[in-house]
């Protein structure tokens, strides 16, 4: 029940039609051969019985019956296909979205502890053989066990030592189908890790392929991906290789029944305990009957190995989504209390509490790895503190529902991520449906209107994956208007200047103190000068706050702020020096 459940992505009912349309589909393909067996009989009738007529009349009626069967068969093939593919095609693409929404809602960490290759694999590949299994091997394989079970019913009640006979057999080759089960949920296990490691590595060598080429690491790198290939194809092999001889050992018992019947058959027909008629039958049955449960078992092997791919959307679907469902409050302001928070090893924060009032700017600073994008992922949600509470305008967050919350938060981050698409639907994230002059107001606002309408098809123009490259600072510039576009009261700012030329810089500050105004605004701040004139500065170390407050205040305090600050002035002034140096030399 449990493979079934897995199989169909947890949902066995879609399974009910297209397995009763197959069993029908079984049912009626056996008219034809029960209308032969009548003609057969007529026939040896004729033959075998002394003085006996040919019945003529009732073998055009055998054969007329013979031709209606034609279009009914037709009928419950067509129903049976469509119910198959309907029923697996709409699985997996509901089930597919389905799976997409849970992502969304569960926390980041479970996400990220998984390769994207992995969840990519899921979402598709695993889909895949869902869909094939409800469309082809689960259909097949109850209407394979229809037309056995029904003539093995029939035979026992004709002649209970030929149908014996006839399986005895089958018992062995269900034992030995257990055991190709069981090998290949363990090969095919090793397989499939093989495959998604094949996967990764693949990413992995096209996404860094910049950093490969100018590393020159090209060698290195592509020995990965081939040993993870070359592990791949050896996984392959072992796989059909032992599963292949159980798989046909299982088949070979199963046909053993043919032989067995027939030594019977010349047994009993030579002492006189079964008519001609009856053992004519029973061959013209026995070479029949083995061919769908050859089917059954070649199925039952694949379905094996589809249901770990069924397991493994299963488990991502139990992953229980983040708690939360009530709208947030109208006050913007936000409280850390006392919060612990670990990734899963040592605590990243330790007793945290952290005060930022509503509409004030505070800038977090700190070492790096002292955990400041730590508290932008708190604040948004991403995660959960194992111990303490997140406030937002004096509610838990994790009673709001993360979408809801996320409704009141914008994010600028450094990395800026373009989808693929026009630059219109790019800035157009930060809210759906936003108009055309929306969004040209959020590009003037953010100062990237000018370097749009300068490109060929302005708003029109495909960025991302195959599309139009921008630059750093124009990107930032892009994600800042989807920030404005949005609107939202809260702004998380990862220091977007740093590592840019001075006329982007200026830019980009300009459109930063657009999207500040009247907003509560946490800013991670890498150069301190940029967060001179912060409400509050919260410094961060050793996984807790060492010091807080205004840039002068901290600066007379002499402690670990003042060190940083010393610090950065000096860094500036030794570049200088140093490039003065190299001109002379
Ligand atoms: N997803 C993660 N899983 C495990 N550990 C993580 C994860 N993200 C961050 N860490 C660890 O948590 C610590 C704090 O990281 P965080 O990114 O919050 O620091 P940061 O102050 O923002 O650093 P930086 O200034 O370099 O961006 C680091 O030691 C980091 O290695």
């Amino acid at each position: 029940m449990r493979m079934l459940y897995n199989l169909t992505a947890g949902e066995p009912n879609k399974l009910l039609k297209p397995a009763l349309y197959a069993a029908l589909v079984n049912v009626v393909n056996l008219l034809p051969f029960a209308l032969a067996m009548e003609a057969a009989r007529i026939i040896v009738v004729y033959f075998t019985e002394p003085g006996a007529l040919l019945d003529t009349g009732r073998l055009w009626l055998v054969s007329g019956v013979l031709l209606l069967t034609m279009p009914l068969m037709f009928a419950a093939e067509v129903l049976a296909y469509r119910a198959a593919y309907r029923g697996a095609y709409l699985v997996s693409a509901a089930g597919r979205i389905r799976l997409a929404e849970h992502l969304r809602r569960i926390p980041l960490g479970v996400l990220t502890s998984r390769n994207a290759g992995e969840l990519g694999n899921t979402l598709m590949g695993d889909f895949s053989l869902v869909e094939h299994s409800l469309a082809h091997l689960l259909p097949q394989l109850a209407g394979a066990l229809v037309t056995p079970l029904l003539a093995f019913g029939v035979l026992l009640f004709w002649d209970w030592r030929m149908a014996a006979a006839m399986f005895a057999a089958l018992p062995v080759a269900a034992l030995l189908a257990l055991a190709s089960g069981r090998l290949q949920a363990k090969l095919g296990g090793a397989h499939m890790q093989a495959k998604l490691e094949a996967i990764n590595r693949l990413q992995e060598y096209l996404t860094g392929i910049r950093t490969i080429k100018s590393c020159n690491l090209t060698g290195g790198r592509f020995c990965r991906l081939e040993r993870s290939l070359h592990r791949l194809m050896m996984a392959g092999i072992q796989f059909e290789g032992l599963l292949v001889p159980v798989v046909m050992a299982a088949i070979a018992c199963l046909r053993a029944g043919l032989p067995l019947m027939i030594f019977t058959g010349v047994h009993l027909l030579a002492g006189g305990e079964l008519t001609i008629l009856a053992f004519a039958s029973f061959l013209l049955i026995g070479t029949r009957i083995f061919d769908p449960l050859t089917t059954a078992l070649i199925n039952y092997a694949e379905l094996t190995y589809n249901e770990q791919a069924g397991r493994r959307i299963v488990g991502l679907y139990r992953q229980p989504a983040m708690p939360g469902n009530s709208a947030p409050p109208d006050r913007h302001d936000i409280v850390l209390d006392q919060v612990t928070f670990h990734y899963g090893g040592s605590a990243v924060l330790t007793d945290v509490s952290l005060q930022i009032p509503e509409g004030a700017l505070t800038a977090l600073v700190g070492a790096s790895g002292s955990g400041k994008s730590t508290i932008f992922r708190l604040l948004a949600r991403f995660y959960d503190p194992q111990q303490g509470r997140v406030l937002f305008g004096g509610q838990d967050i994790k009673s709001i529902a993360p979408e809801m919350l996320l409704q009141k938060i914008s994010m600028v981050f450094q990395d800026v991520y373009l989808f693929q698409g026009t630059i219109a639907d790019n800035i157009r994230m930060g809210r759906q449906g936003a108009t055309q002059p929306e969004v040209e107001q959020a590009a003037r606002g953010a100062c990237c209107h000018d370097f749009i309408i300068r490109l060929p098809q302005g708003y029109d123009t495909v960025v991302g994956e195959g599309g139009c490259t921008l630059s750093g600072g124009e990107k930032q510039r892009i994600s800042i208007a989807r920030a404005l576009l949005k609107n939202a009261p809260v702004v998380l700012l990862d220091e977007v200047t740093a590592a840019l030329d001075p006329e982007n810089e200026r830019e980009i500050q300009q459109a930063v103190n657009v999207l500040v105004q009247d907003r509560t605004v946490i800013v991670i701040a890498h150069r301190l000068k940029t967060v001179r004139f912060a409400d509050q500065i919260v410094v961060l170390g050793g996984g807790s706050i060492v010091e807080q407050g205004r840039h002068d205040e901290l600066l007379a305090r002499q402690g670990l702020y003042a060190h940083l600050w010393e610090l950065q002035q000096t860094m500036q002034g030794w570049k200088l020096e140093n490039r003065e140096a190299a001109r002379r030399s």
